[in-house]
C-alpha cells in the first residue's frame, strides 16, 4: 500500500442522512484535485487498530473524521499530538463539535477545505484518564437522555425531542462534590457538564464561557429546575445568558475531580460510558490540528 495523503474514516451507520453517494463523492473530488486518498469505512468492531495501522502505512497528511462526534473523537485520538491534521465531514445526528466550529454540512463544500487547509490548535480534555473528550462530557440528566435515546433506537430530531420529554419528567437530581485546584464545592444538581465546546448542537448554550483556544475548560453544574423556570431557563439558554440563572453555576479550571454518593450516567461525546461515582477530567492543551472553515 503506497502513501495517501488524505485518509477517510467514514462511519457508514452514523446519523441518519443518505450517504449512497459519498464514496463516488470523495472520489471524485480527489481525483479532479489530484489528491491520493484511502477510504475506511467503521464497522464498531476493532476500529481503532484498523485505523492505527492505516495512519502508520499511509502517513496521511489530514484524516478526515467523516460521522458524529463519537467518530470524531475516535479519530482525534490516533492523531492527537502529532503533525497530522484532523478534518470533520459532519455525517451524525447532532454534530456538536462541527456545528460550534461552522464546519459545512454540504460534502462539496466541506470537501473544499482540504485543498489549502486552515487549522486551529485545538485543547481536549482527558477523562478517567482513560478517555478523551473534544466537546461535551456530562452526568446525570443528558446522559440518561442519550442512554434512552439509543434504548429506543430513534434517529433525528425528533427521536430526540420524544426522549428530552420523557426524561425531563423523570429526572432526579444527585448530590455532588466538586473539586478543582482552587476550590470544593457541593451542590444538589440535575447534571454537571465538563465542557470543552458550548453546545450540543441543538441551539441551546450549555458553557456561555466556552474558548476552545485557551488553557481551560468548563464545569457547567445544572441546579434542580423547577418547572415554573423551565422557560425563562429556555430562554438563557439559547441567548448565551445561564449565567443569569440562579440555576446554574460555573467554573473554568484544568483539573476537576467530581464525586457523587450514588452513581449518575457518564457519557462522552455522545458515547454512554456507564454509571460512576467519580469522575476526573484534566485539560490537554493543543491537543489537535482541526481544519476550520
Ligand atoms: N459500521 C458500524 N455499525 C454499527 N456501529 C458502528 C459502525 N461504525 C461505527 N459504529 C459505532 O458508532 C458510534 C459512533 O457514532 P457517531 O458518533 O459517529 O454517530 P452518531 O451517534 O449517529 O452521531 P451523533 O454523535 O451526532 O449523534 C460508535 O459507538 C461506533 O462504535
Amino acid at each position: 500500500m503506497s502513501t495517501a495523503s488524505l485518509l477517510f474514516v467514514i462511519n457508514p451507520k452514523s446519523g441518519a442522512s443518505d450517504k449512497k453517494n459519498l464514496d463516488a463523492t470523495v472520489s471524485e473530488f480527489c481525483n479532479r484535485n489530484d489528491l491520493t486518498f484511502h477510504l475506511y469505512k467503521t464497522t464498531g468492531d476493532q476500529d481503532v487498530s484498523h485505523i492505527k495501522e492505516l495512519i502508520e502505512k499511509l502517513k496521511p497528511q489530514i484524516v478526515i473524521a467523516g460521522g458524529g462526534d463519537g467518530t470524531v473523537t475516535l479519530v482525534a485520538e490516533l492523531v492527537m499530538d502529532t503533525t497530522i491534521k484532523l478534518a470533520i465531514l459532519p455525517l451524525g445526528s447532532a454534530n456538536g463539535l462541527a456545528t460550534e466550529l461552522g464546519i459545512p454540512e454540504d460534502w462539496e463544500e466541506n470537501l473544499s477545505l482540504l485543498l489549502h487547509p486552515k487549522t486551529m490548535s485545538m485543547h481536549a480534555i482527558k477523562i478517567n484518564d482513560k478517555y478523551l473528550s473534544l466537546h461535551l462530557a456530562d452526568l446525570g440528566f443528558n446522559a440518561d437522555l442519550i442512554k434512552e435515546f439509543e434504548k429506543e433506537g430513534q434517529r433525528g430530531m425528533l427521536g430526540y425531542a420524544k426522549s428530552f420529554i420523557k426524561k425531563m419528567s423523570q429526572r432526579k437530581s444527585g448530590r455532588f462534590k466538586v473539586q478543582t485546584p482552587e476550590s470544593v464545592n457541593r451542590y444538589k444538581a440535575d447534571m454537571i457538564v465538563i465542557a470543552n465546546a458550548s453546545s450540543y448542537g441543538t441551539g441551546a448554550i450549555v458553557n456561555p464561557r466556552c474558548d476552545l483556544e485557551d488553557d481551560l475548560f468548563e464545569v457547567c453544574i445544572f441546579k434542580p429546575l423547577p418547572w415554573h423556570n423551565f422557560l425563562e431557563f429556555t430562554w438563557y439558554s439559547f441567548a448565551g445568558q445561564l449565567e443569569n440563572s440562579k440555576y446554574f453555576s460555573i467554573y473554568q479550571t484544568n483539573q476537576v475531580t467530581i464525586t457523587s454518593t450514588k452513581p449518575h450516567t457518564l457519557q462522552i461525546d455522545g458515547e454512554v460510558i456507564g454509571s460512576v461515582n467519580k469522575v476526573t477530567a484534566r485539560l490537554l492543551p493543543k491537543a489537535v490540528n482541526l481544519v476550520i472553515p
